[in-house]
């Protein structure tokens, strides 16, 4: 399992690490990871780090000092290194030690004239084959400014025209992209690889900030005493996660899914949602489709079971028109009677625009918050997921009373910062939320988040998030089976666990369908794969599952 955790309280476990250390040690030991991270892209490229040519870009902190550590390493590994100052403030030991090892300092910030600038700075970079983003680290506070958005805005469109791109390794985090929720508020250098200190820090495994950070490698400092704030699983997780059925296993101890989809509207859309929990390994699939659609379903999943009775889990919402009254109607008593009996429930598509009135049919309780007096609410448990994409999050956002600067909430508000936005939601539903898109963001009411980047691009295709309703619900069967069996009921963190575990599932089918490799690959000659259909994720659901638990 990946986890980052809050910069400060990474700071704050290194400052203790820094201060028991004799003098730069832990620098140096950061820097040596950072050379050690040049040396691998540079072989995954074919070349040695003797003979290349290096940019170290150095702020006028911690994090500059790292690179210029880093210079001096691949300085007396035979590189050829410049290190371009873009604070007068350098560290001074890091770029002595530099200097001396006969790294070429370029000393930007002193230049007052922007053509000078600007000259200095394409001179450096185009000759050089790797860039080290030693700029700003955790210590930055809001976008970039001054010398330093300067040099990275010219740096950028430098990368973006160059016919041989550059290798960027960032030191510690990609300068500018430090901040807690995510966010990417002004210009950065997407990285190849970002070599970071002690743990991973939230913007690591938050998107869109994530998105920018390439493959993360951790230079273990010490240990960090401290809560995690973000969590991605991997396949070990999944595995550990999954039960493998045994020998005295039948149907119902394996889980059993209701999916109450489609309307006059939309009518087969329940059929790749019941598709996808049955290939997740569902005991049994009941299905509540319109009539229109049952000879479809039965030619491809004659499995499927037209008749209510005893579930583990409820999917309702793919395919619903919610103009259609009588499938609303259908729908909130489905969702309604489960949430009742405390069964899991996923409400996904045009379902999340009836959560009002599944609310309005469940009891009050009360709810204290911190000191405010005792208040009656209607809010569904932690084992409802409910599943938007930004469009839908933004509505529901601004139904519950959310507004940003242009009254309500905007797709371009949730997709700004979307782990935020998916824990105001659970917070304020009580539901487990999964906001979908590239990174897939699970939040909690009780604060476990999780995200999940394996999804190709390919993914975004009419059908993909029924399929994800399928698997979930197949997921949360399975879970809820072993919690009946064992005697407890699901909690937050499972549920969470479990919303995850369904989206790594769904990405990696997406990535085989794709005609791509199970993990992120290395170097640059990446497979782009090909277009899919929602129907070949449900089709590569069984052998994504077989990855996770070989
Ligand atoms: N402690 C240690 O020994 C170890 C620390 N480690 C490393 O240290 C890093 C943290 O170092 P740090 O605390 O010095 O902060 P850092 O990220 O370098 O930034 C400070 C500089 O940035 C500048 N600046 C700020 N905001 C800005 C903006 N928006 N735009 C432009 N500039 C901006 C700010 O300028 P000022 O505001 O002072 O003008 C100041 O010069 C951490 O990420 C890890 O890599 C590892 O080596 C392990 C050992
Ligand atoms: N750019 C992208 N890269 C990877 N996955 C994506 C991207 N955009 C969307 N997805 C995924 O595709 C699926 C689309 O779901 P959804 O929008 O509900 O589609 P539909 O309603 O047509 O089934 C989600 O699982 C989402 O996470």
């Amino acid at each position: 399992m990946l986890r980052a955790y809050a910069s400060s309280d990474v700071r704050r476990a290194e400052g203790e690490l820094v201060a028991a250390a004799p003098q730069d040690a832990l620098m140096k030991q950061a820097a040596d990871g950072v050379a050690a991270a040049v040396s691998d892209q540079l072989t995954l490229l074919g070349a040695t780090v003797h003979g290349s040519t290096v940019l170290a870009l150095v702020g006028g902190g911690d994090n500059g000092g790292d690179a210029l550590y880093a210079a001096k390493y691949l300085a007396d590994s035979g590189a050829k290194v410049q290190a371009l100052l873009v604070s007068t403030k350098a560290h001074p030991r890091a770029l002595a030690a530099a200097k001396k090892a006969g790294v070429d300092i370029l000393d930007a910030a002193r230049l007052t004239k922007r053509s000078q600038l600007r000259a200095l700075v394409a001179e450096a970079a185009n000759k050089a084959g790797v860039w080290v983003d030693g700029i700003v680290g955790t210590g930055g506070s809001g976008p970039l400014r001054g010398t330093a958005a300067t040099v990275v805005g010219q740096l950028v469109s430098l990368r973006d025209s160059s016919p041989d791109e550059p290798v960027v390794v960032a030191v510690d985090v990609p300068s500018g992209l430090g901040g807690e929720d995510g966010k990417v508020a002004g210009p950065h250098l997407t990285a190849d690889v970002t070599v970071t200190m002690g743990a991973m820090k939230n913007p690591a495994l938050l998107p869109p900030a994530c998105n920018s950070f390439g493959s993360i490698e951790v230079v273990e400092l010490g240990p960090v005493e401290a809560p995690v704030s973000a969590c991605r699983l991997t396949a070990a997780d999944v595995a550990d996660l999954w039960k493998v059925p045994g020998r005295a296993d039948h149907k119902y101890t394996r889980g059993v899914v209701e999916v109450v989809a489609g309307s006059d509207s939309y009518p087969a859309t329940g059929i790749i949602c019941a598709r996808a929990a049955a290939r997740t390994g569902a005991g049994m699939v009941r299905v509540n489709i319109p009539a229109a659609a049952s000879a479809s379903l039965f030619a491809v999943l004659p499995e499927a079971v037209p008749v209510s009775g005893r579930s583990q889990a409820v999917v309702v919402g793919p395919g619903l028109d919610p103009k259609d009254e009588g499938r609303v109607d259908e729908m909130v008593r489905a969702a309604t009677k489960a949430i009742l009996r405390s069964l899991p429930v996923v409400v996904d598509a045009g379902g999340i625009s009836i959560i009002d009135r599944i609310l309005a049919r469940l009891p009050e309780r009360a709810e204290s918050m911190g000191s405010s007096p005792v208040r009656r609410v209607r809010k569904f448990a932690p084992n409802v997921v409910l599943t938007p994409h930004a469009g839908e999050a933004a509505q529901l956002a601004t139904r519950l009373g959310f507004s940003e600067a242009s009254g309500g909430v905007a797709r371009s508000d949730i997709e700004a910062a979307p782990a935020k936005w998916a824990g105001l939601l659970a917070e304020k539903t009580g539901a487990t939320v999964l906001l979908k898109g590239a990174v897939s963001v699970v939040c909690g009411p009780e604060g476990d988040t999780f995200t999940q980047a394996e999804a190709p691009g390919w993914t975004a295709t009419a059908g993909a998030g029924d399929a994800l309703a399928g698997i979930l619900g197949a997921v949360l069967a399975m879970e809820q089976a072993q919690a009946e069996a064992d005697g407890h009921s699901l909690s937050a963190s499972e549920t969470a666990a479990g919303a995850a575990a369904g989206t790594w599932v769904h990405s990696i089918a997406a990535r085989l369908a794709a005609g791509l490799g199970a993990g992120p690959e290395l170097g640059r000659k990446k497979k782009v794969g090909h277009p899919i259909l929602a129907s070949d994720i449900v089709q590569q659901i069984p052998a994504a599952i077989e990855l996770a638990l070989r």
